[in-house]
């Protein structure tokens, strides 16, 4: 048995009353694991079709699906290089439903490392709209930059700043914000035993304070009738009603629409807390909007590697930073002051007199978008190959090529005499 904290267990006992022996003996069944697919990508019924994992629904999200981690690794298999699903833990994935995401939402998500709410919001966007995804902590933001270009989306912009800071520029102007909050991580006990140590009722109330300013600066960016959704991964009540409770009293145009609790003895799933509210008042948003310069003559080994490699034309906002190439969004807001790793899709270096694509643009791209391909069966010796960096015999020179697993874009090889050199980032290149 997992040996919890006496005040934590004193707290459960406090909330819970006649369900705590019921919450007390969920902590000797096993942690719930789930996936989610990623409809940029592949369809739920589709994906399924591949009959892969021995999945079984997840009642509160159509795209997630639990699998047994003792019988199957979904997280060593290329089609998860490949950004067909993300893992998440179930109750997680009953946060962003919430957000009632619509094509064309401006989107924020303010605590969004490693990337599984912000993913499941790119995912629903379908490419539209807006979605502003940030980070505080440099190091994580890597990591959902990752995340990110796997699942292939545009639109997005990813930020590495304060709430402090993304308030001074964003006032009034997101239509949804998404506040998965830093906590003290009691839902997560049976998940992370990392969790039980880390844990102290001095954290609980740190990470409270830190909860209150980011639902403040929330309130701030949020436009007329915005949806604002906060979540977090802990019990304790001063992180959750009281946290909202608090706001609530501070902001008479703020409507609590719903909130919940996803306790493990409960559903089948971690512990998780979300509510859901409005803004009602209305609000001017006077954002300034990038001025992009039109790209002639500089992009033109871009236009080049286009003709020669691509089906498709890549259309939009291109925007040169230095050598690099990028699909700006269409809604693009200056982000003058605000530290920034991203602003929309990397497509690649412009080297001396040539095009080099990016690894993003392998991810966004679909099979039938490219001249040339080489496809690799899910269980192959080559596929695993090609993502642990080694060269793959092609017997074909055919220049850029897009490596697929099962039609699905792994990433870019380029082909001379007959040989694909890899072209995978070394940085990703899987070490089993
Ligand atoms: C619960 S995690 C977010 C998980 C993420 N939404 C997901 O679904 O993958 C909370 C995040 O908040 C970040 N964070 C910590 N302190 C913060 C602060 N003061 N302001 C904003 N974010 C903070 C952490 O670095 C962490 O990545």
């Amino acid at each position: 048995m997992i040996n919890l904290p006496q005040k934590f267990l004193e707290d459960m006992k406090e909330i819970l009353g006649e369900e705590y022996d019921d919450f007390l003996k969920s902590y000797k069944d096993r942690k719930t694991t789930g996936l989610r697919i990623n409809n940029l990508k592949i369809s739920v019924e589709d994906f399924l079709n591949m009959g892969l994992f021995n999945l079984t629904p997840i009642s509160w999200c159509k795209e997630g699906f639990y699998y047994d981690d003792e019988e199957v690794r979904p997280g060593k298999n290329p089609l998860h290089e490949a950004g067909v699903y993300y893992l998440q833990e179930p109750s997680a994935m009953a946060v962003v439903p919430n957000l009632d995401i619509k094509e064309g939402d401006k989107v924020l998500d303010i605590c969004a490392a490693p990337g599984g709410k912000s993913t499941y919001i790119a995912s629903k966007l379908n490419g539209s709209g807006l979605l502003v995804s940030n980070e505080i902590n440099n190091i994580r933001v890597k990591a959902l930059g990752e995340n990110i270009e796997r699942f292939g989306a545009k639109n997005v912009i990813i930020t590495n700043s304060s709430a402090r800071e993304l308030e001074k520029i964003f006032k009034g102007y997101f239509d949804k914000i998404i506040i998965d909050a830093p906590c003290s991580g009691e839902g997560m006990f049976r998940k992370d035993e990392g969790a039980i140590k880390d844990w102290t009722y001095d954290k609980v109330l740190e990470c409270r304070s830190i909860q209150e300013e980011l639902l403040d600066r929330a309130y701030n960016m949020l436009n007329t009738e915005g949806i604002l959704v906060y979540s977090t991964c802990t019990f304790a009540k001063e992180e959750n009603e009281d946290v909202i409770n608090n706001f609530l009293s501070k902001h008479e145009d703020i409507a609590l629409l719903h909130m919940e609790r996803l306790w493990p003895h409960k559903v089948k799933g971690e512990g998780h807390f979300v509510a859901k509210m409005k803004k009602n008042s209305k609000v001017e948003s006077k954002l300034k909007m990038s001025k992009i310069k039109k790209l002639t003559n500089e992009i033109k080994d871009f236009k080049e590697f286009e003709k020669k490699f691509l089906n498709i034309k890549i259309e939009g906002n291109l925007e040169l930073k230095g050598d690099n190439l990028y699909l700006a969004p269409n809604e693009y807001p200056s982000l003058k002051g605000i530290k920034v790793l991203r602003s929309g899709l990397h497509l690649g270096t412009l080297k001396k007199n040539r095009f080099e694509p990016s690894h993003a643009l392998s991810h966004y791209l679909k099979k039938e978008d490219v001249k040339f391909v080489h496809n690799l069966k899910l269980d192959s010796k080559e596929a695993m190959d090609y993502l642990r960096g080694n060269i793959l015999n092609t017997g074909e020179s055919r220049g850029w090529v897009l490596v697929t697993v099962e039609g699905f874009p792994l990433g870019w090889g380029k082909e001379s005499n007959g040989i694909l050199k890899n072209h995978y980032p070394k940085g990703l290149r899987i070490k089993y």
